[in-house]
């Protein structure tokens, strides 16, 4: 018997650069009704943004489809910051879009996005945009939540995903989308590690040698910290503490424990601890869900 034909199943993700060709891109999704997903990122994918694709796919309804962005934004960088070393690694992160099952990756210019230059108008993130990261990088989360609005106008998800390495701002996102009536459903997704703990970020990459090694301070001092759970606050930011001042060549921006909403935490329940720690010349963040016993 002579074997079916098999046409090769084009699995590509459509790439898109334009305003005009994500419309087009999503022109059929939206006749059907079908749902829309996004998954916003500044490329240099990892396994991290693998399950948040994963998880947009788990989110989606038939029909519908999945958007990645890969765009590194300017206005959430401050000078002296890292946008022009920032990993650009275009090819490989197609490769990780496809085998995740993408449907369109928009990978607009800053042109695109951005057509006269810094726009006059942009998002105030309020108080919690100060503290913790905002302390450090004081007009991140403006551009961060800037670029995100602009996101959700130009792609209009049901579903935006987000990783909960980036707390504070999964934080803020959810606040803008509730606050500002943006119709989108944020979903968090948990952060994904290395079998050593080291959670997956684009700038592990500059971690070299020793580095690489003293990185593992931040998630072991979390993890000190939520043995300690049961013991109330104090313990667990003593227990966390500990573990960093051990590695003097970790300097620690913050290590702070409040409630989920980022708020004061609670004498007892549902908390989050977090740290930002520079390594070298290599900034990063982390933080776990913490549950305080009552004392
Ligand atoms: N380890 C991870 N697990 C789950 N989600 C992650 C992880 N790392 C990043 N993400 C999420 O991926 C999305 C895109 O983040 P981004 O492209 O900035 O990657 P990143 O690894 O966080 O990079 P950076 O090193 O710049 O912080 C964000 O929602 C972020 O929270
Ligand atoms: C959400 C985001 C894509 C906005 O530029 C960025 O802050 C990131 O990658 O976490
Ligand atoms: N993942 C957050 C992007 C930034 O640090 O600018």
């Amino acid at each position: 018997m002579t074997p079916p034909v098999v046409e090769p199943v084009e699995t590509t993700p459509r790439v898109v650069r334009t305003r005009e060709e994500l419309d087009d891109a999503l022109a059929p999704v939206r006749a059907a009704g079908g749902h829309v997903v996004l998954v916003p990122t500044m490329g240099a994918l990892h396994d991290g943004h693998a399950s948040l694709v994963r998880d947009a796919r788990a989110a989606l309804r038939p029909g519908g489809a999945v958007v990645v962005s890969i765009f590194v934004n300017p206005l959430q960088f401050g000078a002296g910051e890292d946008l022009d070393r920032y990993p650009r690694t275009f090819e490989a992160d197609l490769e990780v879009c496809r085998a995740e099952g993408a449907d369109v990756v928009f990978a607009p210019t800053a042109e695109e996005v951005y057509p006269g230059g810094e726009p006059e108008v942009t998002l105030d993130p309020g108080p919690l945009g100060s503290v913790l990261e905002g302390a450090v990088r004081p007009t991140h989360f403006r551009g961060v939540l800037t670029v995100v609005a602009k996101l959700f106008g130009l792609v209009r998800p049901d579903v935006g995903v987000f990783g909960e390495k980036d707390y504070q701002q999964l934080v803020l996102i959810r606040r803008m989308a509730a606050d500002l009536c943006l119709g989108v459903q944020v979903h968090g997704a948990t952060t994904v590690r290395e079998a050593d703990g080291l959670a997956l970020s684009s700038r592990n990459r500059y971690l070299s040698g020793d580095d690489r090694q003293t990185a593992l301070a931040l998630s072991a001092a979390l993890r000190a910290g939520a043995q300690q759970e049961a013991h109330g606050a104090e313990a667990v930011l003593a227990a966390a503490r500990a573990v960093l001042e051990a590695r003097p060549e970790v300097a620690v921006d913050y290590l702070a424990l409040t409630a989920p909403d980022l708020h004061a935490p609670p004498p007892s329940g549902p908390a989050r601890l977090l740290v930002a720690a520079r390594v070298g010349t290599t900034r990063l963040i982390d933080n776990t869900p913490i549950v305080l016993g009552a004392r």
